[in-house]
């Protein structure tokens, strides 16, 4: 049966028990660090990346006074900013626990830090050098929550994370929108002329692919935008640029050479927050549910599983197909493997306490593969 191939998957339907959030805003759960798993800091490896980079001789040195000046001011002030964690340092001890702890991918600057914070205010928001990282952070309570992009209105899904959640058992406790406004950023007298490449994270050099192909710049994916910035900065680069925020170039002391670059003024990025334990599911507001399930394979399969949802006038905001990996897929027994079979991520806009929405999941159940419910949680109507 199809149900044992995916039978290392979690089993429907998990994650809707044990309510503890109750969504932005929220406030600080007791949880206490288990203090085995906070002794020991490894090394980190961004660090380790940026002395190979030190030892590039592309990496130009400005001349003056004004540059070492900046230098300093900007190595000093980077001193002061909170390090990301690395996966070796999942292990590490945390500070006080007077305030709730948001794992973000990317160093200080970066927009996820500011989606961390506008999901929840005064929060401590705690860089991680890779998503897998604010995943594990979360799950091994060195922090209360991952604030993490899903997608984006310009450049589409960001695939690692929905590979992601199915990967890990957190939950998805609510959405934040966050209006993406990128600048161009260089280095104190360099013209934009001056630039040949840009560095950035892959959707930020997406959502500008106008404004760079215009300009003519080589394009540099390192893992954040404001990871970018910093680079910039500490090598003192003449030659390339970052697409980053405005805020990343007040910390990282670069000038704006331009703003709004973006292919859209319009460009939002919608966050997942997650944490260890679901929320109670309301009907008091407008709830947004998430799951995945996969189907056997035949003509109308998909088209009979998203009925479910149509024939409850349960309507639908997301549709995304991941491969399913690592499986022994259909036909297998035959010795036919096909290497195609996909995970269907959908989220729709009920809440599981509505009848309508157990009643569709109970529909779909009776030819998924498998299904799993990852969240239920109130819907972002902010305009970002
Ligand atoms: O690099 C950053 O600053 C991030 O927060 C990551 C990220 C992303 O992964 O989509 C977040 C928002 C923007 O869409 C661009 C980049």
């Amino acid at each position: 049966m199809a149900a044992s191939r995916v039978s290392h998957l979690p089993q429907y339907p998990i994650r809707q028990s044990s309510p503890s959030d109750a969504g932005p805003p929220t406030s600080l759960k007791a949880f206490e660090p288990h203090p085995k798993r906070y002794n020991k800091l490894g090394i980190r490896a961004s660090l380790q990346r940026e002395n190979e980079l030190n030892k590039n001789p592309q990496a130009l040195e400005l001349q003056g006074t004004l540059a070492d000046f900046q230098s300093d001011v900007v190595s000093k002030h980077l001193n002061t900013l909170p390090r990301p964690l690395s996966s070796t340092q999942l292990s590490g001890s945390v500070s006080d626990r007077s305030r709730l702890r948001v794992a973000y991918q990317g160093v200080s600057g970066a927009y996820s830090e500011s989606a961390a914070q506008k999901a929840y205010p005064n929060c401590e928001a705690v860089p991680c050098e890779q998503f897998d990282t604010a995943f594990e952070a979360v799950e091994r309570w060195l922090v209360d929550r991952a604030v993490l992009p899903i997608e984006n209105s310009l450049g589409g899904s960001i695939h690692r994370n929905y590979d992601l959640l199915l990967q890990h058992s957190l939950h998805i406790v609510g959405e934040v929108k966050y209006a993406v406004r990128h600048c161009l950023l260089a280095n104190h007298g360099v013209k934009i002329e001056d630039l040949k490449r840009v560095l950035s994270h892959p959707q930020a050099l997406a959502q500008c692919e106008n404004t760079l192909t215009r300009l003519g710049l080589v394009r540099e994916a390192v893992d954040d935008t404001a990871g970018a910035a910093k680079h910039v900065a500490l090598h003192k680069l003449e030659d390339a640029g970052a697409v980053a925020s405005s805020g990343a170039a007040e910390i990282y002391g670069l000038n704006i050479l331009a703003q709004d670059i973006q292919d859209d003024s319009d460009n939002i990025t919608r966050f997942l927050m997650l944490a260890r334990e679901p929320i109670i599911p309301g009907t008091d507001r407008a709830f947004k549910t998430s799951i995945v399930f996969s189907l056997e394979e035949g003509p109308g399969v998909l088209f009979k599983a998203l009925a479910v949802f149509a024939l409850r006038q349960i309507n639908l905001t997301k549709i995304e197909s991941r491969p399913l990996r690592k499986q022994p897929l259909r036909g297998s027994d035959d010795n036919n493997t096909k290497y195609f079979d996909y995970l269907f991520y959908v989220d729709f806009e009920a809440s599981m306490a509505d009848q309508s929405a157990q009643n569709a999941l109970g529909h779909l159940k009776e030819f998924a593969t498998f299904l799993l419910v990852l969240g239920s949680y109130p819907v972002d109507k902010s305009t970002a």
